[in-house]
Formats: C-alpha cells, structure tokens, sequence
C-alpha cells in the first residue's frame, strides 16, 4: 500500500495532468480534484482501479458535442449562441441529467456538472450514467416566442445525440416546463417519434408526478436523515435558502411543511430576510411572482413589511440553525463559509451542484458541522426522473403518494451509502467522502467488468 506522502504525490500528479488538459476550465478541475482527494487514497488498497486508470478515464468525457445555435429575436434580429452536450460516462445507464440556459454557461460549467452527475446517478442506485448540456444563451427578458425559437433551434441540432435508450436530457437553471415543452415538441416534430427521450415533461405529455418537487422536497429529506442520525429534527430550526427558482421554493415549502422556520430566499439581484418567517402563503405570493410574473424577489420586500432586501448580497451572514444553498456553483466562498460557521451553523446541504468553492467546503469538513453535498442531497430530481423513465417505458403513470413513498426510500437510501462509506467510526459522518466513494465504487466496478474502453 503507498504511503500517505505517495499518495498526496499522485494526486497532486493527477490533478496537474487535469489543469493541463483542460486550460482555463476552472470548475471542472475543482471538481475533480474534490472527488479525487476522496477516491486516491481509498484506492491505494484496491491496485485493479488504479491499473485499469478509472479516475483518469471518468476525469475525461465520452465525447462533448458542441454547436451553432441560431434564432431570430422579436425584432427579426439574427441571434447566435452556442449549444453544448456533456456525455460524460453510460457505463450504468444512458447518459442522463439537465439542460442549462445561462448566460454563465461554458464548457468548463458543463463538463463539471457532467463529472457530478455521473457519481450522483449512481449514488441513486438507477441505472443511469451521467450526462449534462445547455447554452450561453440568456432566457431572462426573453417573450414566450423567443424563447420558444430558441428551444426549437436548440432541438434540431441536439436531436441526433439523444434517444431513449442513449442519452435522456431533463432541465436545470433557465430550462422548466415551458421550455421542456417546446424542446421536447420539436424532438417529437423531427423525429416522429414520441418516446421517453426527456425527463421533467408535463403530466399530460408522459411526465411524472412528483418531478418538479422532487430535487427541494429530496433534500430536504436528506436532512431530516441527517439530523435523525443525530438524534434531532427539523422541526424548530431555522433555515437560511438561497435562490427562489424551482429548487428553492420546493425546498422551502418542504422546510415549512416539516415544521421548519424559512428565513431568506435570493435571486442574482440579492437576497430577502423575513425575520418572521416565510410562510406557505408568503411562499404562494413568491411562487406567482417569480413564475407567472416573472419577477424580482426584492418585490417581497414592498410587499411585506418587516422583510428587507439586501440588493447584491448572500444570506450567509444571517443568523440560522441549517443553510441550503439552491442558487448556483461557487454560491458560498469561504467568508461566507466562515460567517455560517461563526454563527454556530448545524447543517449546511447543498441543494445547488457544487454551490460551495474549494475554500467553503474544506471549511465545513474541517468544523465537522452536517454537511451534504449536492451530489447526495440534490440526487432526488435525478432519481425522480429514472422513475419517469421506467414509467415512459411502461406506458405507465403512478401516483403522487407512490412516487413521495418511492422518493424518501431513494433519499434513505443514499444517506445510508454515504454513511456506509463516509462514517468515521466515532460516530461523526463525513457525507462528501461517502457520497464521493459510493459513487465511484459502482461505475468503476461497471468500467473494470467492460475492459479497456
Ligand atoms: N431542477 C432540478 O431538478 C435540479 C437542479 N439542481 C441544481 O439546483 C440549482 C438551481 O436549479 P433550479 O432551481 O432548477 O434552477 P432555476 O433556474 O429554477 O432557479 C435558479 C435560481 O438561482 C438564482 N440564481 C442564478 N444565478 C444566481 C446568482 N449568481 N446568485 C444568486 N442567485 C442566482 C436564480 O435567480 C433562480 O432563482 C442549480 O445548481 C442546479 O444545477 C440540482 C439537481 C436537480
Ligand atoms: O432530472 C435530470 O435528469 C436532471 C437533474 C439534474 O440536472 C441534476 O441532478 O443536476
């Protein structure tokens, strides 16, 4: 067995052999070196991993398609972005995961989202490989129209790459329902075909009850298996959310709904406090806002009094038992990270990818506070969407107690892979190894049975 000092050694090889290879891409190389600081020394007893290269092969994506993607803007103005898709490994299933619209979308953006996905979906226990993809281009004052030429244009390329059995995009950041819906109406015009080549889809058109609620009320339950191991609950607690998109506002009706008091919720314009809580009717006048009226969430704090807005800021500064940041990757830097722990956070779970920087997440390790990753606590919406799929394939369509009875099992059960892998004997968890070792074991085991491919 190699030495810690030979170890650090070949991760420290590994990781500049990534930087070289991926210039500039700077989160996808923070997100694997996280995984592999994990991976490398639990390798360093299991020789058949290393010798058939799994960690350099899962750090390099199957193939990226990249393209054009051109359409006309309201005032019949040409527009041009680019298109990306991410397929980052099927050793367990098609590739599978979201499609982002953003304008700080790039291949690094992708490529790491990719890399997650793929140890999230096998921490899910489905058979589903990773995959991720999306575009520069800005939804955000955009008419119903342009954003529907922009789906339809985004389709037509993308079609070639997908299929039921081969690759099965679902939404993320800028892509909800209505976009799905346009995206998946074109796929269905080009090919002919109606078939489960998308997750997320409306319930009339073959999607699953339970899909959009299932990342925020998914993590939410990884909390509630967190806390429980440690002999608490939610109910009591304050909760500090970031961002107000799907994920957020699920999450906070779940955090409400358990008994759990909701502080703040964030958009890129800044954060809202509501020291009296936000409650399901507070959460009701968001949910309009920010979905039908298509918003600001600073409105909240002209809508009610004894809130405030802090334009440009985080909520990490605010006072609360549990943090869930639901906004985006690199969310929390380590100021903030600092702040959350001087103010005695419990429990920090990421409901965002990657929302926490290298300095953040090494911080929580290190205080030993509850800390899941998004790989873990996010993994519900993934989960849920395996479960469309094998409804897709049944021509089958189950109901929402079934799916919520299914959906709390997925999360117990990926709390329980990541305690199997990430328990330190004296009774403290650390959930980013166990959820980075669970992950891996189940692809690299697929890998090695597949040979050199
Ligand atoms: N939708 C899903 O099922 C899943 C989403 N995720 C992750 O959860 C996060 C949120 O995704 P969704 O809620 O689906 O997207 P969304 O587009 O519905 O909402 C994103 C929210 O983040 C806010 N936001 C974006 N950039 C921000 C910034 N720089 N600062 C502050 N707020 C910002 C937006 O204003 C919006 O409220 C992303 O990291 C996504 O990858 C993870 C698993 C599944
Ligand atoms: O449901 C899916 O396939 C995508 C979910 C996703 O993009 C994610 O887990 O980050």
């Amino acid at each position: 067995m190699a030495s810690k000092a030979d170890q650090q050694v070949d991760l420290d090889t590994f990781i500049s052999g990534v930087e070289k290879r991926n210039p500039g891409q700077g989160e996808f190389v923070q997100a694997v070196r996280e995984v592999s600081a994990d991976i490398f020394p639990w390798l360093a007893e299991r020789g058949e991993y290393h010798d058939a290269q799994i960690m350099r092969r899962l750090a390099e994506p199957d193939r990226i398609v990249s393209f054009r993607v051109c359409w006309q803007d309201d005032e019949g103005r040409v527009r041009v972005e680019r298109g990306w898709r991410v397929q980052n490994n099927n050793a367990i299933g098609p590739y599978k995961g979201g499609l982002r619209f953003d304008e700080s979308v790039t291949e690094s953006v992708l490529k790491f989202l990719a890399f997650e996905q793929t140890f999230k979906n096998s921490l899910t226990g489905l058979p589903l490989g990773g995959g991720k993809g999306g575009s520069n281009f800005n939804p955000k004052d955009k008419s119903d129209e342009e954003i529907m030429r922009f789906c339809q244009s985004f389709m037509t390329e993308l079609y070639r790459h997908i299929g039921p059995n081969m690759d099965v995009p679902a939404g993320d950041m800028g892509v909800g329902s209505r976009e799905i819906g346009y995206l998946f109406g074109q796929y269905k015009r080009i090919t002919g075909r109606w078939e489960g080549v998308m997750t997320g889809k409306a319930i009339e058109y073959g999607g699953s009850k339970m899909r959009p609620e299932a990342t925020g009320y998914g993590a939410v339950e990884f909390a509630c298996n967190m806390l429980h191991h440690r002999d608490d609950t939610l109910e009591g607690k304050t909760v500090l959310i970031s961002g107000s998109g799907n994920v957020a506002l699920h999450a906070a009706a779940k955090v409400i709904a358990k008994g759990g008091t909701v502080l703040t919720l964030s958009d890129s314009d800044g954060f809202i406090h509501d020291p009296d809580g936000i409650d399901a009717d507070k959460l009701d006048w968001i949910r309009d806002l920010k979905l039908e009226r298509r918003g600001r969430i600073g409105e909240y704090a002209d809508e009610y009094r004894g809130a405030s807005f802090q334009e440009c800021d985080t909520p990490w500064r605010v006072d609360a038992d549990i943090a869930m940041p639901c906004a985006t990757q690199n969310e929390i830097d380590g100021d903030a990270a600092r702040a959350l722990l001087g103010n005695g956070i419990l429990a920090v779970v990421e409901g965002a990818n990657m929302p926490a920087t290298a300095q953040a997440s090494r911080a929580f390790r290190e205080a030993g506070i509850l800390y899941a990753p998004g790989k873990a606590a996010n993994a519900g919406g993934v989960a849920v969407s395996g479960l469309e799929m094998s409804q897709n394939a049944e021509r089958i369509s189950w109901e929402n107690d079934k799916l919520d009875r299914m959906l709390a099992d997925l999360m117990r059960d990926i709390h329980e892979r990541c305690v199997e892998h990430g328990a330190d004997g004296e009774g403290g968890v650390d959930y980013v190894k166990g959820a980075n070792i669970a992950g891996f074991r189940k692809v690299a085991d697929a890998m090695l049975a597949f040979g050199v491919v």
